[in-house]
């Protein structure tokens, strides 16, 4: 960010959308921690608030997920009304659905989206193995999936399909390409990238999304990263990114002038040994604010 905007940290603390809960402690757990503290001092950076998805239990999971998200929609298009540059720290993956909700709210018209995951996050609830909802952000923010959680920041899509990509995925079900092949989302896999090389696999991702009109954003679930150096996640697949790219990437994406936010999610510290995922976090985030 070399354009002088402050950067103000928004948690989404919910772990209701994942089989595994414990990453509705990640924000909190990433505010608190060593790796936060030693960046809190720099003078582009501030934490905000951290959201939490309603306690009811007349509430449906997905009637949580939704009212959490139009909260975080909110905040995020604050953010960027006050000239801020919103960044969120979650959180299971459902939380994207509100983040990038709220960007496509401020800018009037869906965004591109870079989305870099193990996985796709492009079930229906109709198509899901699992029921979990953060397998279903990306369908949502094309515009299918459960009626809630749709249409938050502007009716129909958030995300232009066109200007999308999924890059570093290795886990997914086939119901899950056959929709964003639909759609004709990019996708990159793990295989393409050892192929061709991650720097060759990102220039073609940013051509696509950056050429969106009104900018594009950047959500990066922990888990594209390979486990020996995020272990922190809750589903974690072999065979990731290297975290030396991955923070590459983040450096080159934060400085590029369409970028309109950035996430982060599926922080879970039950899982995190010696810290070091919280690091890796807080090394992103000092990307961020380098430039
Ligand atoms: N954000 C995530 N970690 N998503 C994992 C999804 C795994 C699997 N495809 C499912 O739908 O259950």
């Amino acid at each position: 960010m070399s354009d002088g905007r402050r950067v103000r940290v928004t948690g989404a603390a919910s772990g209701i959308g994942a089989q595994d809960v414990a990453c509705a402690d990640g924000p909190v757990a990433f505010h608190h921690s060593q790796a936060w503290q030693a960046l809190a001092r720099h003078p582009a950076l501030d934490w905000g608030r951290t959201l939490f998805a309603p306690n009811g239990e007349r509430l449906s999971r997905t009637a949580r997920i939704a009212a959490l998200c139009r909260t975080l929609a909110d905040e995020v298009e604050t953010t960027l009304r006050q000239g801020q540059f919103p960044l969120v720290i979650g959180g299971d993956h459902s939380v994207a659905v509100g983040t990038w909700s709220g960007v496509a709210r401020g800018i009037g018209q869906p965004l591109g989206l870079l989305w870099i995951d193990a996985h796709l996050d492009s079930h229906t609830p109709e198509s899901s193995y699992s029921g979990a909802v953060h397998g279903m952000p990306l369908a949502c923010l094309l515009g299918q999936g459960d009626r809630r959680l749709l249409g938050i920041g502007l009716p129909g899509a958030q995300v232009s399909a066109g200007h999308c990509v999924v890059l570093g995925a290795r886990s997914y079900e086939p119901e899950e390409i056959d929709f964003l092949r639909r759609q004709q989302v990019r996708i990159i896999d793990g295989e393409e990238i050892a192929r061709r090389g991650f720097a060759a696999c990102l220039d073609e991702a940013v051509g696509i999304v950056a050429s969106a009109p009104a900018g594009f954003g950047v959500s990066l679930d922990l888990d594209a990263i390979d486990p020996r150096f995020a272990p922190g996640v809750g589903s974690p697949e072999p065979d990731g990114l290297p975290a030396t790219d991955v923070r590459t990437a983040w450096r080159w994406l934060a400085g590029l002038p369409g970028l309109r936010a950035l996430e982060i999610v599926e922080y879970n510290p039950d899982r995190d040994r010696h810290g070091m995922t919280a690091q890796l976090i807080a090394d992103l985030i000092g990307e961020t604010v380098a430039g």
